[in-house]
């Protein structure tokens, strides 16, 4: 089948998207989505969007990670899809769109994609390690010397004898100032280092609130792929106005055959 595809990236996060509005993408075509994303014999990507019609907001988002799977939210990928929305015409700035998660809003101003993610109201702080969901599951853990730390051994191992099949995504931290962090993230369903992680990010952000490593509700987060800004209000026990924030980028656009 031959259909058009647009290549997107967001702080190196990359995604192939989908306008699936006509309902012709095969969504139960596993196999498909996989080879789609396969870096040799496909085009190559972290994930799969397909945007879709929805009858009271903007658009439906649906997501699959390279493994070909249907997975839980993704940060990055709601920041791209937003900002393909804006490229499709369906929007100017602002943008509502449903998600496995739930309904979400984003702002897109030229290549800088504002996204709104889910409340969070479970940090669950352990000695060793925090665990949350942002819309999908992290783990996140302190670690010294991060850029030489061993992301796919350690990640992989935690994914499994911690989260057994179900796994979880697993972020790795140091602390480079008050507001900043660097992170390093093992993905669940791309079972590898990916450049950045969008839910992954937020989760650092509000775990490193929440142990008191930072009294910041504004902080700079540093991935391989580069930088993105997490933001929001604690109020009571729980996180709101939740925004993930950074660029987004459309790289090119093919046909598949
Ligand atoms: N890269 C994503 C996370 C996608 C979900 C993850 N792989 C999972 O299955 O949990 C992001 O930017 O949030």
């Amino acid at each position: 089948m031959e259909f058009t595809f647009y290549k997107y990236q967001g702080t190196g996060n990359d995604f192939v998207i989908i306008d699936n509005r006509e309902e012709f993408f095969p969504k139960k075509n596993t196999g498909l989505v996989a080879k789609i994303c396969d870096r040799r014999f496909g085009v190559g990507a972290d994930g799969l969007l397909l945007l879709e019609k929805h009858p009271s907001a903007d658009f439906k988002m649906v997501y699959y990670n390279s493994d070909g799977n249907l997975s839980s939210m993704c940060g990055n990928g709601g920041r791209c899809i937003s900002h393909f929305a804006k490229y499709l015409g369906i929007i100017s700035e602002e943008v509502t769109f449903e998600a496995v998660d739930g309904m979400h809003e984003a702002t897109v101003k030229n290549d800088w994609v504002s996204l709104k993610m889910n409340n969070v109201e479970n940090v669950n702080i352990s000695e060793e390690y925090i665990f949350l969901n942002t819309g999908s599951p992290h783990h996140v853990e302190m670690v010294s010397n991060l850029q030489d730390f061993d992301v796919f051994t350690c990640g992989r191992n935690i994914r499994n004898k911690i989260y057994g099949n179900e796994g979880a995504n697993v972020n790795f931290v140091e602390q480079d100032d008050a507001a900043i962090f660097s992170v390093r993230t093992y993905e669940r369903g791309v079972e590898n280092e990916t450049l950045s992680c969008g839910t992954g990010v937020t989760a650092v952000a509000i775990a490193m609130f929440e142990t008191g490593r930072t009294t910041e509700n504004k902080v700079l987060l540093k991935t391989p792929g580069g930088q993105l800004q997490v933001r929001f209000d604690k109020i009571g026990n729980g996180y709101k106005n939740v925004y993930l924030e950074g660029p987004a980028t459309q790289v090119f656009k093919g046909i598949w055959k």
